[in-house]
């Protein structure tokens, strides 16, 4: 009898783990505006989609979700110009949480491979360092929005964080974000800020010359997704 309720008991454990793997792979693609994230994971997926295992699901944030992109539009609005640094942190977590629970879980649960341009890494160079919030208070809210989930792999687009916004300047020089309008020393503070995150997660953040041409970054990505991820292949 206790035997039986033993093996009922084991089976529904071996179950529910089950139901907590997530069986895809996360990447996510970090580094300072304009370092060319967007262009290169559009490249990524046309020249991977036929080698990978499963479907490549590209995704972004702050966005990636019906509620998640209406809280973008609050946060990178110029016009909230007031708006504090803790709230910035609270709506970009909020949006990460919203982005988690209705689409990077239900992706990974159905096997795919998940490519989102930004993450969590960014919260913590912008709104830990450059904001001066704390590295740890910003990682504290996040893991509690985003259920823990950490990427498999980053992909982490090295570029001095000028050259990277007159990039943006030279295709939309009327349109910057809130974000983008901030001054050189707000972006100098970020950059520094993923340089400490590449040294303090060097297992899971990988480097990209992002200065070199779009085909260089391109190749150097591949080599790096080939080297760690390789299950994500046929
Ligand atoms: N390696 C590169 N060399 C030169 N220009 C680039 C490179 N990568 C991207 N760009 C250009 O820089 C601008 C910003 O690129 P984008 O992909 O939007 O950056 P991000 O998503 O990181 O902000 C775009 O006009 C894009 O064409
Ligand atoms: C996801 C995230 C983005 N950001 C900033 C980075 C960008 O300046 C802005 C997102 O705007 P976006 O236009 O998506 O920038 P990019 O093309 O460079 O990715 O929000 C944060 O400050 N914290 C975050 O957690």
């Amino acid at each position: 009898m206790k035997k039986a309720r033993m093996g009922a008991f084991f089976a529904f454990y071996i179950k529910w783990q089950g139901w907590c793997v997530m069986k895809g792979y996360f990447i996510s693609f970090e580094g300072p505006d304009g370092a060319g994230k967007t262009t290169i994971i559009n490249e990524l997926v046309q020249q991977l989609s036929s080698k990978t295992i499963a479907p490549i699901l590209v995704t972004r944030e702050p966005g990636g979700s019906k509620i998640s992109e209406n809280i973008r539009k609050i946060i990178l609005d110029p016009k909230n110009k007031e708006m504090n640094a803790e709230t910035e942190a609270l709506l970009y977590a909020a949006a990460r949480s919203q982005h988690v629970i209705e689409t990077i879980i239900p992706a990974l649960n159905a096997g795919k491979i998940v490519f989102s341009d930004r993450f969590i890494d960014s919260s913590l160079a912008y709104q830990g360092i450059g904001r001066d919030l704390g590295i740890d208070e910003i990682k504290q809210i996040n893991e509690f929005a985003t259920r823990h989930i950490t990427p498999d792999l980053t992909l982490f687009f090295d570029i001095d964080p000028l050259k990277g916004l007159q990039r943006i300047q030279k295709v939309r020089p009327e349109n910057e974000d809130r974000l983008e309008q901030e001054n050189n020393l707000f972006h100098q503070k970020v950059y520094t800020g993923y340089k400490q995150l590449l040294s303090a997660y060097p297992e899971r953040i990988k480097r990209v010359d992002a200065e070199l041409s779009i085909a260089e970054v391109v190749s150097q990505s591949v080599k790096i997704l080939e080297e760690y991820m390789p299950h994500m292949f046929k």
